[in-house]
């Protein structure tokens, strides 16, 4: 008997896929191309706040390798994995469960390594974890670039020269700590059976994986494995729908500094990621890269030339109250301390 697909946007065709094959390099990319890739990213993005990459050139094994880094990372003591917590100044490092909440109501199970400088440094020890840099950095490097195609395809559909856009997110895992942009490893362990505690329901744990929340950024880079989970309000609705999975694909979602500098034209995406029901899947573990894509510190942007856009829905989420406007230019660094302040422990 054929397996019976979920029901997901993706098994429905509701998410666009964009295909990004004959692109070029980041460096000299196919300007009629980006055009192209820029109009499709921008309805995407309008209409639902995300879109599907595909022929975005990077390769699966490099996405299962860090899963596998990762894992081992997780699985080392807890005194070892002490030394790589989080760093709050650089967002560099661990996160463990519970270090990171969304949602104050339930308890999250999910690790997370963030990395914002591609130093050896700074990431585990090879006696550690062997391969973490050999791996992590490459992949955050091939990220980084393919953020670097995104911005120029926006830039076209929203009339801004694509080195302008470029200029501001121009520090994106450099080493001097002036670009906020990180990429995240994540892990979300097994669940246990049922959500019962030891006496009667008032004392049950009640567990998620990630808390609803939008990221805070210019936009996200999204590769995950074929557990499921990820569930996102689309624009307008407020009802949370399940992705689903298309293999190899990378998804886009836009972020609360996007949806701030375009006035809500292209809206942050709210996303959670909840345990799948049955209890096959709550026994499996689920990985996922984030690279979430940030301007630079310093960089202030003016308002944007957008031709009138049909009148945008209402935003279900209305996410950039902390944005701050300085004469009329937007600069999202204190945006994102206060984020980081209302979400870290
Ligand atoms: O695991 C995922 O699919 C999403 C993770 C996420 O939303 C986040 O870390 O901000
Ligand atoms: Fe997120």
């Amino acid at each position: 008997m054929a397996a019976q697909q979920e029901e997901s946007l993706l098994a429905r065709c509701a998410i666009p896929i964009i295909d990004l094959a004959h692109i070029g390099t980041d460096v000299c990319p196919m300007k009629s191309v980006l055009r192209r890739i820029g109009q499709q990213l921008f309805t995407a993005l309008s209409a639902k706040g995300l879109a599907v990459l595909v022929n975005h050139g990077i390769a699966d094994e490099k996405l299962k390798a860090v899963y596998a880094d990762l894992d081992n990372f997780c699985a080392l003591p807890e005194g070892c994995q002490a030394q790589y917590l989080r760093n709050p100044v650089s967002n560099h490092g661990y996160v463990k469960p519970g270090m990171e909440q969304f949602d104050t109501t339930k308890k999250e199970l999910r690790h997370s390594f963030n990395i914002t400088t591609l130093s050896a440094a700074t990431m585990p020890a090879q006696e550690d974890v062997p391969e973490f840099t050999k791996h992590a950095v490459p992949l955050a490097q091939d990220l980084t670039n393919l953020s670097r195609v995104v911005l120029q395809a926006l830039a076209y559909a929203m009339g801004v020269p694509p080195s302008s856009l470029l200029a501001s997110h121009s520090g994106m895992l450099t080493p001097e700590g002036r670009n906020p942009s990180t990429m995240r490893l994540l892990y979300y362990p097994p669940v246990p059976p049922e959500d019962v505690g030891p006496c009667n329901q008032n004392d049950a744990v009640h567990y998620t994986r990630c808390g609803a929340h939008a990221d805070y950024g210019t936009f996200t880079l999204l590769a995950q494995d074929s557990e499921g989970g990820l569930e996102v309000k689309l624009n307008g609705s407020d009802k949370w729908e399940k992705v689903g999975h298309l293999p190899g694909a990378i998804l886009v979602q836009s972020g609360e500094f996007l949806a701030a500098w375009t006035a809500n034209v292209l809206p942050a995406l709210v996303h959670r990621v909840v345990v799948p029901p049955g209890e096959y899947a709550r026994a499996r573990g689920r990985h996922c890269v984030a690279f979430f894509c940030h301007p630079d510190t310093d960089a202030v942007l003016p308002p944007l030339p957008l031709r009138a856009v049909a009148t945008p829905p209402p935003p279900t989420f209305t996410p950039h109250t902390h944005l701050t406007l300085h004469n009329r230019l937007l600069n999202a660094a204190h945006h994102l301390q206060k984020r980081f302040r209302e979400t870290y422990a």
